[in-house]
């Protein structure tokens, strides 16, 4: 099987050309290919695939073998490897998600290559009952959820696959390892969440660290800094306009007042490609 590493600010992923379909083993195999220590080690395992309604479809599997709807790091990464391998000459393509419809992405090129990707990832869900979770209110702002003890006040976004935002006084430095396995699990949760925690800085940037479904703690997360632009602006704590410091870098995401529509601006890398 042949494979390319890419990454999109750290948050690594397998990603696969050349099947029809998601292969029936996908979630064995990524298991597998993700391990760091005996296998090839990603947070995901990325499947570029045909599509009857987009110029490609992406599916995600997460390390621990459960499928995401969407992942916004690897949208980006899909679209550096259909143009640098001459699979499409567009620089404007669209690419069909699982759980978030057809996406469309735009690419900026240098010496040929896709360098940064913009992708349009559509409107935020803010519905409580559909992002999900089990509070019915619309939207779910500075609501309470327990653990350990300790409350946590969160607002829940979905872009297509389920946030809960936090704000802390110091993301750079909370204790991921401890709060992110617990909230990801909590019962409010019913299809388990995404965990971002997150101070702003000013209007116009914000500090996140993530905690990912079914893949822990990365390096960053596309939606997951999506969702805490939009978190940020219901909440009155920055404009529409900002960036999100990750530790793996800067995303820059933008939520269109009149069209409603997020968009995400980032880099995409491959590192290496290799047979398994
Ligand atoms: N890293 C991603 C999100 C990947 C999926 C996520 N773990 C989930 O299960 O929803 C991103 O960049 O958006």
């Amino acid at each position: 099987m042949e494979f390319t590493k890419m990454h999109g600010l750290g948050n690594d992923f397998v990603v696969v050309y050349g099947e029809q379909a998601l292969p029936g083993n996908a979630s064995e195999l990524a298991i597998e290919l993700c391990n760091r220590f005996f296998g090839i080690g990603a947070d995901g395992l990325v499947y570029i695939l045909p599509s009857d309604n987009a110029d490609f479809k992406m599916r995600i599997i997460n390390s621990d073998g459960s499928e995401a709807e969407q992942c916004g790091n690897a949208i980006r990464c899909v679209a550096k490897y259909v143009y640098d391998n001459r699979l499409t000459d567009k620089t404007e393509l669209t690419i069909e998600t699982l759980g978030a419809g057809v996406q469309p992405v735009k690419l900026t090129t240098e010496g040929g290559k896709a360098a940064l990707v913009t992708v349009d990832m559509g409107a935020p869900i803010l519905n409580g009952l559909d992002v999900p979770t089990t509070i019915d209110a619309n939207p779910v702002i500075g609501h309470t959820v327990s653990v350990d003890g300790r409350d946590f006040a969160f607002t829940a976004v979905s872009m297509g696959n389920p946030h809960c935002v936090i704000y802390v006084d110091d993301a750079a430095n909370f204790d991921l390892a401890t709060w992110g396995p617990k909230l990801e699990k909590h019962p409010l949760f019913p299809r388990k969440i995404n965990v971002e925690f997150a101070t702003v800085n000013s209007r116009g940037q914000v500090d996140m660290r993530v905690w990912e479904r079914g893949a822990g703690p990365t390096l960053a997360c596309g939606t997951g800094a999506c969702a805490t632009l939009v978190a940020s602006v219901l909440n009155g704590k920055t404009d529409r306009k900002a960036t999100i410091s990750l530790a793996g870098g800067d995303l820059f995401i933008e939520w269109d007042e009149t069209s409603n529509r997020i968009y995400m601006t980032g880099p995409a890398a491959a590192v290496y490609s290799g047979t398994v």
